[in-house]
């Protein structure tokens, strides 16, 4: 009699459906969804560039967390998620390194183009929540040039609007502070087509709906992806 082998005793080409159900059942891993990519079943199966997989690395992650697994693929493929998993599971790294991805894509921050404000935005419910997700970030960007900014309550709005312009690819921010400084113009969003909202579901029970709206109608519209999730992307343009 023929026995199959474990899935984490298969290379990635000989894995069957059965053993993804299994993988995903050992990790806990659902979802919902059309096309829907395989989740990475570690580092060195995901389409992360070898610089961010040497400060994966560098930070200790000797594996993917499961909701890493999950949602990196989508994340990578420039597609909307929500995602979902409990407290301290590496939710942050999980939008984090899509993220600096994308970045690293778009070209460089230059002199022309630095006074058009950020990249991609982060925006938390607590100035201490949008302090954890900075540190997750400068963990993994500060290898690649990458520059990131917070902007919360507490500080001097004046100095944080400085700090954009100087130039950085990536605003944390809580929304009420974000919306005050873009509408006192010290920062603007005009070449920003990424928004990660960190625990969404407290943002809006806690009343940010509205600053979110605003924050969102201050980035461009001419940069949507096609309302159709089934529609191929135009690998030539920015989204
Ligand atoms: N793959 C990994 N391996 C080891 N440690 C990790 C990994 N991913 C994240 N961590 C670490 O685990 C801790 C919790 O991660 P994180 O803060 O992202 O969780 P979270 O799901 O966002 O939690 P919360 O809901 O509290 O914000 C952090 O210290 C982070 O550096």
């Amino acid at each position: 009699m023929r026995v199959d082998r474990h899935w984490s005793d298969k290379e990635l080409e000989e894995m069957t459906e059965i053993d993804w159900r299994i993988f995903r059942e050992d990790h806990n891993i659902s979802f919902k969804g059309s096309k829907i990519p395989r989740p990475m079943r570690n580092w060195a199966e995901s389409k992360l560039t070898t610089e961010l997989l040497k400060a994966v690395k560098r930070a200790g992650y000797k594996k993917p967390s499961p909701i890493q697994m999950a949602s990196i693929p989508l994340g990578l493929q420039q597609r909307d998620v929500i995602g979902i998993a409990e407290t301290g599971s590496g939710k942050t790294a999980a939008f984090v390194l899509p993220m600096l991805t994308y970045i690293t894509r778009l070209p460089p921050l230059s002199e022309e183009n630095e006074t058009e404000g950020p990249y991609a935005v982060v925006m938390a419910t607590t100035r201490e929540l949008a302090q954890q997700i900075e540190d997750e970030t400068v963990k993994f960007a500060h290898y690649l040039g990458i520059k990131v900014v917070s902007i919360v309550g507490g500080q001097s709005i004046e100095e944080q609007g400085f700090r954009i312009r100087q130039g950085c690819e990536v605003v944390i921010a809580t929304p009420g502070r974000l919306l005050d400084c873009l509408e006192r113009r010290y920062c603007v969003l005009n070449q920003c087509n990424y928004v990660v909202l960190d625990e969404a579901d407290r943002m809006i029970d806690m009343g940010f709906g509205p600053q979110v709206v605003g924050v969102l109608d201050a980035m461009p519209s001419s940069n949507m992806k096609p309302k159709n999730e089934d529609e191929e992307l135009d690998e030539n343009k920015i989204y």
